[in-house]
């Protein structure tokens, strides 16, 4: 064979097929495929983000965390100032000055809040000041019309003034480079009123995350019309959830109700993809034959259907939809479990994305007032009324029973009661854990 006819053999190009787009690994699930709620809400948070900051005016910042350190340009007050009507003085000028044994002092004219001049005070006289107005140079005290008689031409002092007395010093509030408020800080009606008077207009603050509130099940009725057979109910879900969103400063759209229908559910949920950072859904998550939503959504999105080792709250959803991911979860439609839920994962979801802290509820200790049941093997939420007494101690009693569709004892329920999933009891008189509903945090 010809050394040099011989062709060489072309390598062979291997073109890897481009992998298909994924959730990361979900979390390790016990003997039953259940994972722990920790786990499953730790899995979630991996995969929301803050939201990116932007510049704010300060009253629209109210609620939102701050993501920059403010250091003060000025100082508070500006100047000396007074903190009386009166006089301002010398104050050697009022020695020995008494009810029988006034001192007369010329009055030299007025200063008002706001007027400013270099003109010092002569000694053996007096100005009328106003309160706020600056402390003319040479002065060093202050003495109230009700220490005086008010004169206009002459004034008559009856009572000796201290030095320094009613007189506001320049920097003693804030000096400028003082930091006022540090990146992360919630901003307060407080902090509203300080940065204002420092003179900041415009704050940078993680936005309100926008929060889509669908309810899905073909028996909802939308509450005020009426039920056209007795096995329809209201939609209670979705105002409730779109109600805890907003509580936690989200801006909520509640698009309400879409039956159990694929195409539908679909459709809702295209069309609200763009206004979205984040989707809650309830219903349609578990087994049943009308479950559309767990049916559905993966045609959509990435997406992950999980039971979670709790009660309420078990079979969960998460997925990542459309062409920008934008988070959706959904939660099952019995209500307390929609709601646990919402305590459990869809809030710590929020708080993330608004870059506040801390993201999950502080679980602090109450002495039950009698025995409580819990179910092994699960992480148990159980509605609870906490009362605090006079000592600082709380107490829980649980309210209503266990089941998920008890709505009016989750409305009376002020705690959740937390028993984790190696507890099947707590005596009474014992601490267990609770979150507290209703406390700022
Ligand atoms: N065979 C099984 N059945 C169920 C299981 C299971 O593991 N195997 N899990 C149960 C658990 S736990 C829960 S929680 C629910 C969750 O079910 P879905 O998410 O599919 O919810 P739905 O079936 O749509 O509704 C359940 C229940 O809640 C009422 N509901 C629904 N939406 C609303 C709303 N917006 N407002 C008020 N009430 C609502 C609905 O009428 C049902 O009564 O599944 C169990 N089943
Ligand atoms: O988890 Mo279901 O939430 O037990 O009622």
């Amino acid at each position: 064979m010809p050394l040099f006819g011989r062709k060489k053999k072309e390598p062979e190009v291997v073109v890897a097929e481009p992998e298909a787009p994924q959730l990361p690994p979900p979390p390790p699930t016990d003997e039953r495929g259940w994972r722990s709620m920790e786990d499953h809400r730790d899995y979630l948070l991996d995969q929301v983000h803050q939201l990116p900051a932007f510049g704010q005016q300060i009253l629209d910042a109210l609620d939102l965390s701050i993501c920059e350190d403010i250091e003060s340009d000025v100082d508070l007050p500006g100047f000396d100032n007074s903190a009386m009507d009166g006089y301002a003085v010398h104050f050697g000028d009022t020695l020995g000055a008494a009810e029988d044994a006034p001192v007369t002092l010329a009055v030299m004219g007025e200063i008002a809040a706001g007027d400013w001049s270099d003109e010092p005070l002569p000694p053996g006289t007096a100005i009328k000041i106003m309160t706020g107005a600056p402390i003319p140079p040479g002065a060093d005290a202050v003495v109230p019309y009700e220490a005086t008689d008010r004169g206009t031409e002459d004034v008559r002092v009856f009572a000796g003034a201290r030095e320094g007395q009613h007189i506001r010093r320049r920097g003693e509030d804030v000096s400028a480079g003082d930091v006022m408020m540090r990146s992360g800080a919630r901003v307060g009606a407080r902090d509203v009123g300080l940065l204002a008077a420092i003179g900041v207009d415009k704050v940078m603050v993680r936005p309100r995350p926008r929060v889509v509130v669908l309810a899905t099940g073909s028996e909802l009725v939308e509450p005020g019309l009426a039920l056209s057979n007795p096995a329809q109910l209201y939609d209670s879900n979705s105002y409730l959830l779109a109600a805890a969103a907003r509580a936690e400063g989200a801006q909520v759209f509640r698009v309400g109700l879409v039956g159990d229908d694929a195409e539908a559910i679909k459709q809702a949920i295209s069309d609200q993809l763009v206004r979205a950072d984040l989707i809650i859904t309830t219903g349609g998550v578990s087994q049943g034959d009308y479950d559309v939503v767990k049916a559905v959504m993966p045609e959509l999105g990435l997406t992950d259907f999980c039971e979670v080792a709790m009660q309420p709250g078990k079979p969960q959803g998460f997925g990542l939809i459309g062409e920008d991911r934008v988070p959706m979860i959904m939660l099952p439609g019995n209500p307390v479990s929609a709601y646990i839920s919402f305590e459990a994962f869809v809030r710590p979801v929020i708080r993330k994305m608004m870059g506040v802290e801390p993201l999950f509820r502080p679980q602090v200790r109450a002495i039950a007032t009698h025995l409580l049941r819990s179910v092994p093997g699960k992480k148990q939420f159980a509605r609870g009324l906490v009362t605090t007494d006079p000592a600082g101690r709380r107490s829980v009693t649980a309210v209503g029973g266990h089941g998920s569709h008890l709505v009016s004892s989750m409305a009376r329920a002020n705690a959740l009661i937390v028993m984790d999933p190696d507890v099947d009891h707590v005596p009474a008189g014992s601490h267990v854990p609770v979150w507290m509903l209703d406390e700022v945090s």
